[in-house]
């Protein structure tokens, strides 16, 4: 049976590489700490980038880890993900929505407006994404967020995901502005140690947990 959007959690995406090996590692570690993994990789193509998806797919099935695949539908089809994530630039909802039946979850971009994430939803997205949420160093010239919109988007009733600049440090202010998953390229693997960072958002969506320092 298909896994259902996880509801709250890190929502890791994979830093662009040229070298599987060391993507595929270096995600591994990171896992137990996720609830969703999005295989985005701009510099693969072709025959490596079904290689990669089919390895990561692989791995967030044994972890129990949800599995989607960046931009691309058929990729999607062909390595058997839980969903797709689609931006502006990547096709309509209601399409993907036709190839990939109910059980295949889609998330949507919805960069810095409530409207296109009423859309969205309306279209067959079972989540919407808002960003940036703060200055990303992965995509510099992203349109800024903001906070509000996680409040506003409340009432469309699936989980909203901030992306953008996220780290260890703002995570916690994500969350208190409503964001139910926190989407991470940098904030994870730009950082010296990879783990301890996940481990840190992760623990953002845990009042009792103490922030560590
Ligand atoms: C969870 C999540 N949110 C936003 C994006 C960005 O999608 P898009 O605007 O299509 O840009 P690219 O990622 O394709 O460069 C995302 N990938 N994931
Ligand atoms: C891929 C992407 N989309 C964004 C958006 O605002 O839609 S920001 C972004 C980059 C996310 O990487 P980092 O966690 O390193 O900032
Ligand atoms: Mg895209």
């Amino acid at each position: 049976m298909t896994p259902k959007f996880p509801r709250r959690g890190l929502y890791l995406i994979t830093p662009d590489s040229d070298d599987s090996d060391a993507l595929v590692a270096r995600v591994e570690d990171e896992l137990p700490f996720a609830a969703c993994l999005q295989y985005r990789n701009k510099r693969a193509h072709g025959e490596r980038r079904e290689s990669e998806a089919r390895r990561l797919r692989a791995l967030c099935e044994a972890a129990g880890v949800f599995f989607i695949v960046n931009d691309d539908v058929a990729l999607a089809v062909r390595v058997g993900a839980d969903g797709v994530h689609l931006g502006e630039d990547d096709g309509d909802i209601a399409a993907a929505r036709a190839v990939l039946g109910p059980d295949v979850a889609i998330g949507a971009s919805c960069y810095d407006d409530a409207s296109l994430a009423r859309t969205a939803v309306a279209a067959g997205a079972d989540y919407v994404a808002f960003g940036a949420l703060f200055p990303s160093s992965t995509k510099p010239a992203a349109r800024r967020a903001s906070p509000a919109l996680f409040a506003e988007a409340a009432s469309l009733g699936v989980p909203r995901v901030a992306i953008g600049g996220i780290t260890p440090d703002n995570a916690r202010q994500a969350v208190a502005a409503g964001a139910d998953l926190l989407a991470v390229i940098g904030g994870v693997f730009d950082t010296p140690d990879p783990v301890a960072a996940a481990r840190r958002i992760a623990s953002a969506f845990d009042p009792t947990s103490p922030e560590s320092p």
